[in-house]
């Protein structure tokens, strides 16, 4: 009897790397669509999730956190996790019953509804081609807002924005996964693109945000960049736009009580490699990596300060603030080498640099301090064309750096602007036994620890450093370390995903839990781990355990029930704030569009 899988014979679904039909549906075997990382386009809700050890009673809210999900084999075979669907995770958690007894937790999945989606659903298929690279399309989607929507997920006034910065916010429903439609902020704010990372000042309850490649359609390459300040009550209220030396990518930010930071990582647009098909980003070993240090408030073009410094790429911020002095503290993980692999340099623009560098790289905890009064001449860019570019006149260093080797940094969110002493990283440990027979390759990296660090007295600006005359400047302790590392080992056949601290309620900083996302490799399953936040060496005090596997994700955050529900009542009809309002019009990159093809901007849909 022949075996099931030879009663009929594959077509080849990709000739050239090009999907040439789109059924049956098939992923490419490639390692992006692989393992861990095999899609799982699941949509649906699991009520009252198997627990191991106790959920602590007192949570009662939402891990809210977003995978890229291609939904149907791409349209080129060499395709990138980071060009797959957002697909947005709800772990809600209900407090356990009065008298004992621990909580529990209901799983809910949904993909957004972008337009990028809606148009792929109807036609079945996909249609849109390389990341950000619309010269790859399907012609039917022209003009369509390509974004994935699959970087972050933030509650903001009631309603969860699905980000990713290229291009706007959705908002979505925080207790449905409902997508609502774009969020252009009222009207208020209508760039092509708008980051993945703004930051919510915990004091004034303004949110800093900005966006990168601003300027035109999002896709040309832009050199603009804006930043916006939007008040608790959702008015715009500063606004400014930059000139950067060239086209490459800022991911996060930090923001301090008066200054935004804004690191740009030397992986460089070109719109020629790009209409020819080509990636969006190559990496350039040659280039600095930059930080752009601007006002919160009253800030003019001008006024911005590019600070240089010897090639590196960023990873996530930890903390931003400020000192006595006046200088700007920023921590972040810097990675030695390109963290991106899939965006290799371009031969055509940056020399080769001989043998590739397959480097093992290393990503320590680098602390910049800027100073706002330094000195700053203009200089003028190929990208930039005859647009001032304002640089500092001395090139910084770090002040200091912790080889935490690490991403995905995490503090205390109520700490956002200030000193503050605790973090939190997935971290990688290549000298942990790692079980690659069962595992293969560690799919997204070997993220095996989950890490808490506190910077010592020496070396935080906290009152408590000032109260002991410390300066925070002292050299490293023992191993390199600039404070207390608190490390937990998932096992050789585990990875995790970024954590995200949960404040106790009245709890001094970093009093909490830390929830986090665990990959059994072996299995290919997902649980989901809570840990005291102080104390992740004596392992989990829950895992929940999910019954299918979902995907790597980036970025998530934990909402309170209290906040959803307030919004809610304040979002009714009847409530004081009402009915979100989504966008209405297309954007202006897409009525320019419109009106040099004679359509109606839409496309459709
Ligand atoms: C660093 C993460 C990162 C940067 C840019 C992206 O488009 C992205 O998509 C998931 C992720
Ligand atoms: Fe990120």
């Amino acid at each position: 009897m022949a075996h099931i899988h030879d009663l009929a014979p594959s077509i080849p679904n990709y000739t050239s790397n090009r999907l040439t039909t789109p059924t049956p549906i098939r992923f490419p075997p490639t390692p992006v669509f692989s393992s861990m990382n095999k899609p799982s386009r699941f949509e649906g809700d699991v009520t009252d999730l198997e627990v191991t050890g106790t959920i602590p009673p007192d949570l009662d809210g939402i891990f809210f956190r977003v995978q890229p999900d291609h939904r149907f084999p791409p349209l080129f075979q060499d395709d990138i996790h980071f060009n797959g669907d957002g697909s947005v995770t709800a772990i809600r958690i209900h407090p356990g019953p009065r008298g004992g007894g621990g909580g529990r937790a209901d799983f809910k999945q949904r993909y957004v509804r972008t337009d990028r989606f809606r148009h792929e659903s109807l036609a079945r298929r996909s249609l849109f081609g390389r990341y950000r690279n619309p010269w790859t399309d399907h012609e039917s989607v022209k003009g369509v807002i390509r974004t994935a929507s699959n970087t972050n997920v933030v509650f903001w006034r009631g309603v969860l924005l699905a980000m990713k910065e290229d291009g706007p916010p959705f908002a979505m429903d925080p207790a449905t996964l409902e997508t609502l439609g774009r969020y252009d902020f009222e009207g208020q704010i209508r760039s092509p693109t708008f980051t993945a990372h703004p930051k919510v000042d915990p004091e004034s309850g303004e949110m800093v945000c900005f966006a990168y490649e601003a300027g035109g359609d999002g896709a040309d390459g832009s050199v603009d960049v804006a930043v916006w300040t939007v008040d608790r009550d959702g008015r715009k209220v500063e606004e400014c736009w930059y000139k950067a030396p060239f086209a490459g990518m800022i991911h996060d930010c930090g923001i301090s009580e008066n200054w935004v930071v804004l690191p740009l990582t030397p992986i460089k647009m070109n719109l020629e490699r790009m209409k020819r098909g080509g990636n969006k980003f190559a990496w350039d070993p040659n280039e600095d990596q930059w930080y752009g240090l601007m006002p919160r408030k009253g800030a003019r073009s001008e006024d911005i300060i590019w600070f240089r410094a010897d090639n590196g790429f960023h990873g996530h911020v930890a903390g931003c603030y400020e000192l006595p002095s006046g200088e700007v503290v920023l921590d972040l993980t810097v990675a030695d080498g390109n963290v991106f692999f899939f965006f290799p340099p371009d031969d055509a623009i940056t020399p080769p640099e001989g043998v590739a560098k397959r480097n093992k790289l290393s990503s320590p905890t680098v602390r910049w301090i800027f100073d706002p009064k330094a000195k700053k001449s203009t200089i003028r860019t190929a990208e930039a064309g005859d647009a001032d570019v304002w640089v500092a006149d001395e090139r910084v260093k770090p002040s200091l750096t912790w080889p935490t080797n690490g991403e995905f940094s995490r503090i205390d969110d109520r700490y956002t602007t200030k000193p503050y002493r605790h973090f939190w990283q997935a971290v990688v440990d290549p000298s942990r036994p790692y079980d690659f027979a069962k595992c293969g390759p560690p799919t997204g990296g070997l993220f095996n620890c989950l890490g808490h660090y506190t910077w010592s007295k020496e070396h935080c600006h906290t009152t408590c450093s000032t109260e002991n005359g410390a300066n925070g400047t002292a050299g490293p302790g023992e191993g390199g370390k600039f404070g207390l590392e608190d490390v937990y080992f998932a096992g050789p056949t585990m990875t995790f995903q970024e954590p995200t601290f949960i404040p106790r309620e009245g709890g001094a900083e970093g009093e909490g839990y830390l929830i986090a996302l665990l990959n059994h490799l072996d299995e290919l399953r997902n649980d989901v781990v809570i840990f005291d936040a102080q104390n992740l060496g004596k392992g989990p005090l829950a895992v929940i355990h999910l019954p299918l596997k979902l995907k790597l994700g980036l970025h998530g955050n934990w909402v309170d029930q209290r906040d959803i529900d307030a919004w809610q009542a304040r979002r009714a009809e009847s409530g004081d704030v009402g009915p979100v309002q989504v966008a209405t019009e297309p954007l202006p990159w897409q009525k320019k569009m419109a009106e040099r093809n004679g359509t109606d901007g839409t496309s459709g849909v």
